[in-house]
């Protein structure tokens, strides 16, 4: 048996990804031609690397199709219905730091806080007839997060990019969704609410509760966590 370790398969979190396990004696690289996922690791034994979407290694660990898995904190909490009975997160990792955030129109003036959001999705709403549309990828962290403070009147829109346009776009009044050096949201005259991030995210390496784990795959993760300079 083989314990597999599932890895962002392009762009920055792949290749800071690689970094962080070659820094610790473990070589993971791409494979075959430039558009091929496959991928091969050196440096330990009886570990196999599965290139997939950033945004399906939640899913893909808790199925325990995959043993071990890199993507954002905030994906995994976002996408798995209590996350931590699924996956166990083994490392942060340093990288890929971006916050989950709230973020309105600067024009406006009145809305600072999540009150000042309260109030204005039932203005809104009064004026309107319909509830104060937000656009995120991220629905259960945000839906979740608003509950907890109390904001109702409002309507999840689901965006899966570009989200920041889309009020520009009018298709939505306000935004959920990562900020890292706040230049997207600048450039889209949005400002965040002034309260604390719902999640502050980051690149973490996880292990699946879920995965067949056989007294041979048990020892190569007793390996691995050595080389990675990760405690029991
Ligand atoms: N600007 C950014 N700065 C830092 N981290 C970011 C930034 N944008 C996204 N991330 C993080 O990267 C992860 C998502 O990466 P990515 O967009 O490659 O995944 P994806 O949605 O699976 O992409 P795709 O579906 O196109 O393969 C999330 O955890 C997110 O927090
Ligand atoms: O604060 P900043 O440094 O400007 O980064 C934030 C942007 O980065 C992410 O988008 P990404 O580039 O992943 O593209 P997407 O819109 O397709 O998700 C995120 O959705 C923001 O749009």
């Amino acid at each position: 048996m083989i314990v597999k370790l599932g890895v962002p398969s392009k762009g920055r979190l792949m290749e800071k990804t690689f970094e962080w396990f070659a820094e610790r004696g473990v070589i993971l690289s791409r494979t075959g031609a430039e558009r091929e996922y496959s991928g091969a690791v050196d440096g330990i034994d009886g570990v196999e690397l599965v290139l997939l979407s950033a945004s399906e290694i939640p899913r893909e660990l808790a199925a325990g199709r995959i043993h071990l898995g890199v993507t954002g904190s905030d994906l995994v909490r976002d996408k798995l219905a209590n996350w931590d009975s699924k996956v166990i997160e083994l490392a942060p990792m340093g990288f890929g730091h971006a916050d989950l955030i709230i973020a309105v129109p600067k024009a406006w003036v009145d809305v600072d806080t999540l009150d000042d959001l309260d109030a204005a999705a039932a203005a809104f709403r009064a004026r309107h007839g319909f509830r104060l549309r937000i656009a995120t990828k991220y629905h259960h962290l945000v839906r979740e997060f608003l509950k907890a403070n109390g904001v109702a009147d409002y309507q999840l829109v689901d965006s899966q990019g570009a989200t920041e346009g889309t009020v520009k776009n009018l298709t939505a009044e306000a935004v959920a969704d990562i900020t890292s050096t706040g230049d997207t949201l600048r450039a889209n005259h949005l400002k965040v609410l002034s309260c604390d991030p719902i999640h502050r995210s980051q690149a973490t390496l996880f292990k699946s509760r879920t995965a067949h784990w056989t007294d041979e795959t048990r020892a190569t993760l007793v390996t691995l966590k050595e080389m990675l300079g990760l405690g029991d």
